[in-house]
């Protein structure tokens, strides 16, 4: 195993992702950053440099459970002091298992600022996939706003409260179309044809193949907002790995991915070599009003300049919730991967809602809209200082004459800090309900991440979970993943081992839902957590503290 080093800066720099002149977030110049490529076993360190003028800064290691590392998660206000302008921290952890993982800012609403990147893990010398493939190709899904961050976080945080709306554009490896499409001349709208000669930098990145050959596309979704549906005109595809974790191989003709989701999909590039084929990526779950972002499936013998003469791929209705269960329901572990424990120690129900306090729009669990402290959780555990958060544990329930189906009564939530204290080792079950939002007849997706672990997903069901749907858990051969989605209107069931001594957040991976509350936190042996880097601790109530 290896030790990897990198020197990163990271700034805010002019670019243009979707063709339109922005301010984004890069990384050593870089928009979308540096693609982490490692193998499983080795260390990274990142010696992470803050070249803002004005804020802080940390970055997220998705789907890397830091066993060991909890305070080289990345999470603001959680595992870390945010990194000031001018400092530099270093993130050192170990990267134990292959896989498609990715990185993002994890303060403020900085992932929508474009502070993301790709983490893959391949597999240790002398291992091997449980698949064969010949090539690969990376993307990196994501969503864009013409309006800054900077005026989002007002808008959504001001009374009366500014949605962001949708996105402006959809981006494959920090790519996008705004002005133009490549099938201009398929679309209903007036949109113009783009014109590429190919090294503009928001020019599609085209996928060169070889006729006869099996490619692993390795794809993840760091969108701020948007779920996202997949397809590759005339080509199926076989999805093998979800979050980091190998899947019972099925064939779909396009895949849905939420926000925190990666997968890898097999392609055999088996059609008429002569053409190309659209890839298309399209909003699914919320009513779309951005594009699709498209690119090419070029095979070699054909010139990327030959667009197809045929429309891109059509995306599933936004709103054919059916589809998108059909598939997520489809996604089974491989023979032989982890099987969850048959019981649990500790279940706990977690109501997400939509709310309002004071004539301000928040989102809240089990009736708490969380607020995170100004010293972190994973130092103030450590050394007892009561007085840095609410000393009073959220519910692990909600009360039972809620009804999930109607705007509430009552809709107002109150606000804390307050965490979840798990015994190390215990099994723990999460049921995420989900209710109707506060408009009528709302209800919406909502993609939950959990640091530190992967969950096995037990099942999925409509309405309020009740005793006795248990018995539908699927404890033969449940996925593993650190990211499960919650359908309008109904629940998803996980399991989970607290096994790893920390601190960990778990959210609604959309950006601006977390930014309002959508989050929990679960802390677990923390005093057997070693010692805490002293940069971790420069803050607050921790900022002289040794440990
Ligand atoms: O948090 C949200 O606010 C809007 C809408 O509910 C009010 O404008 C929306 O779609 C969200 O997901």
């Amino acid at each position: 195993a290896k030790v990897r080093h990198f020197k990163w800066e990271v700034e805010y720099m002019y670019g243009a992702p979707d063709c339109q002149e922005n301010v984004v977030m890069g990384i050593n110049g870089q928009f979308p950053g540096p693609t982490i490529r490692a193998k499983a076993g080795d260390t990274i360190v990142v010696d992470l440099t803050n070249k803002l003028h004005t804020e802080g800064v940390v970055i997220h290691w998705h789907g890397i459970r830091q066993l060991g590392t909890p305070w080289a998660d990345g999470t603001a206000s959680i595992s870390q002091c945010a990194i000031n302008p001018g400092e530099t921290f270093e993130y050192r952890f170990k990267v134990d298992r292959p896989g498609t993982y990715f990185y993002h800012g994890h303060y403020g609403m900085q992932r929508s600022a474009g502070l993301y990147g790709s983490l893959i893990v391949d597999m240790a010398d002398g291992e091997k996939e449980p698949f064969h493939y010949d090539a690969e190709f990376n993307l990196l899904l994501s969503d864009w706003w013409h309006k800054s961050v900077h005026e989002q976080e007002v808008g959504l945080s001001s009374n009366p409260f500014r949605w962001i709306g949708e996105p402006q554009s959809l981006l494959i490896n920090g790519r996008g179309q705004y002005n133009c499409s490549l099938a201009a001349k398929f679309s209903n709208s007036s949109i113009s044809q783009c014109k590429f000669k190919g090294n503009e930098k928001c020019a599609p990145q085209v996928l060169k193949v070889r006729p006869n050959k099996t490619y692993r596309l390795r794809i993840a979704s760091t969108t701020a907002l948007a779920s996202l549906n997949l397809a590759i005109k005339g080509h199926k595809m076989a999805v093998v790995e979800a979050d980091g974790n190998h899947v019972q191989p099925f064939a779909v003709n396009d895949l849905d991915i939420y926000s925190g989701e990666s997968y890898s999909v097999l392609l055999k590039t088996d059609q008429n070599p002569y053409k190309n084929y659209w890839v298309s990526i399209g909003v699914r779950g919320r009513d779309p009003k951005t594009n699709q972002a498209l690119t090419l499936l070029s095979y070699s013998a054909t010139p990327a300049s030959k667009l197809p003469t045929t429309q891109p791929p059509v995306t599933p209705r936004w709103d054919d919730y059916n589809h998108s269960k059909a598939f997520t329901k489809s996604i089974y572990a491989l023979m032989g991967s982890p099987q969850p424990p048959k019981t649990y120690d500790r279940r706990i129900i977690l109501l997400n809602t939509q709310n309002r306090l004071n004539g301000f729009v928040k989102w809240a669990i089990n009736n708490v809209s969380l607020v995170l402290p100004s010293t972190p959780y994973l130092g103030s555990i450590k050394f007892g200082l009561n007085n840095a958060f609410d000393q009073k544990s959220p519910p692990d329930n909600y009360d039972s004459s809620y009804d999930i189906m109607k705007p509430a009564p009552n809709q107002n939530t109150t606000q804390g800090s307050g965490v979840y204290s798990i015994t190390l080792n215990t099994t723990v079950d999460v049921i995420l309900q989900n209710a109707n939002a506060l408009a009528k007849d709302v209800s919406e997706i909502h993609p939950w991440h959990l640091h530190g672990h992967d969950f096995w997903v037990l099942g999925y069901g409509e309405g309020k979970f009740k005793d006795g749907d248990e018995k539908t858990f699927n404890l033969k051969n449940p996925p593993l993943r650190n990211t499960a989605v919650i359908f309008p209107f109904g629940w998803t069931a996980l399991r989970f081992v607290a096994d790893n001594p920390g601190v960990w957040a778990f959210h609604c991976h959309i950006e601006p839902h977390l930014h309002m509350g959508m989050e929990v936190i679960f802390a677990q042996g923390v005093h057997r957590v070693g010692q805490i880097p002293k940069e971790a601790l420069a803050c607050g109530l921790t900022g002289n503290k040794q440990n």
